[in-house]
């Protein structure tokens, strides 16, 4: 057998050398990328460029690694060359171990300095700040709808949405012992609970469920409390070293949640893009029904349409409408033109690369 290896070994050895080559020729390169940058103050990070790199490979693969593969790969080189330029701080919601932490190193790469904020608001407060240079933040889960408190501060904020991530969720039951002896309480974040709820009545239909801040707190109090079980991801569980009681116990096994880039940075086109959009309209017959004809006397495709009340004692909204292009396309353009007219509110929360 030694003999049958020791020849390929070889040649993966050889191309292992050519590898680390490239890697310092293209980490020179993104420093006189960073030079040029510095001398016209232009941002570092440019999600349209990363989002077009990423497609890229992702449509050259030649196999037989998959494309998604080749794409974390290249997702590190990026990072790491970026950082060579600078490492960006990036604030999410934590502690260390959630699913919004698992967003941001998905969009970002490892190269970066995470920040973990203690809420949603502390998220948007550090990057309005300019504490962080990004934040990341939970929009929207496919089982339990939109994430409320994000998109109120989503109205008043002076950032904007610089790229949006997709990531499946998977739950896990876990405890300081892997076994639920002696447990009397489950803890998870409400979300994380309500996904679950199905398994939990058939399961353990009689033990107290009690919503915690994020499902890595529930992690960190299972890990110091035998009575009590924790609902995470399994990363959390090893952080806090958790045996796992029993895995992917969401009740939509397509469970995904989506999260938005916040920042002060304003994303060219990628060539394939979003906008999202707040909007309010007067309170007269027929006005959501004009507000929006802007959108398909042009040809703007709308993928998302979300309403929140106004909280000013009446019944008026605010809707979160997502539309397919970037601000830059001439259609997308004239819509929004022809849509702020007819608003009583009207806010472009940004454009950005669609989600890979
Ligand atoms: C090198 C650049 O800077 C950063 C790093 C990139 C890379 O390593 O490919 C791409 C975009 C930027 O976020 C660039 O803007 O081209």
């Amino acid at each position: 057998m030694t003999d049958k290896l020791t020849p390929l070994r070889e040649q993966i050895d050889a191309i292992d050398a050519q590898i680390l080559t490239l890697l310092s020729q293209r980490a020179r390169l993104a420093q006189e990328v960073g030079h040029v940058k510095a001398e016209t103050s232009a941002p570092v990070f440019r999600p349209e460029r990363e989002a077009q790199v990423l497609r890229g490979v992702a449509d050259r693969n030649p196999g037989p690694l998959k494309a998604a593969e080749v794409q974390t790969i290249f997702r590190e080189i990026m990072s790491a060359c970026r950082s060579l330029e600078k490492r960006v701080t990036v604030a999410y919601l934590g502690p260390s171990g959630t699913f919004t932490e698992q967003a941001a190193f998905q969009q970002f790469g490892s190269a970066i300095e995470g920040l973990p904020c203690i809420s949603i608001d502390e998220v948007f407060r550090a990057t309005e700040a300019g504490t962080a240079d990004f934040g990341v933040v939970p929009v929207e889960n496919s089982s339990e709808g939109a994430v409320n408190r994000t998109l109120d501060l989503m109205l008043g904020t002076t950032t904007t949405i610089s790229g949006e991530i997709s990531i499946p969720v998977h739950h896990s039951l876990m405890t300081k012992t892997g076994n639920m002896d002696g447990v009397t309480v489950v803890c998870a974040h409400s979300q994380a609970l309500a996904q679950c709820q199905v398994w939990l009545n058939q399961n353990y239909p009689g033990i107290e469920r009690r919503a915690v801040v994020s499902n890595a707190e529930a992690a960190v109090m299972a890990s110091k409390d035998a009575t009590m079980a924790a609902i995470a991801s399994e990363m959390a569980g090893e952080q806090y070293r958790l045996g796992v009681v029993k895995g992917h116990i969401q009740d939509d096994p397509h469970n995904r949640t989506r999260f938005a880039v916040i920042g002060h940075l304003q994303t060219n086109p990628s060539g394939s893009d979003q906008t999202s959009l707040v909007l309010a309209v007067p309170n007269k017959a027929g006005a959501v029904y004009n507000l929006l004809a802007p959108l398909a006397v042009n040809g703007v495709s709308m993928t998302r349409f979300e309403s929140r009340p106004a909280r000013i004692g009446t019944w008026e909204y605010y809707f979160y409408v997502d539309i397919e292009g970037h601000v830059q396309d001439p259609a997308v353009a004239k819509a929004l033109d022809e849509l702020r007219d007819n608003a009583a509110f009207f806010k472009v929360l940004g454009s950005y690369p669609l989600s890979l």
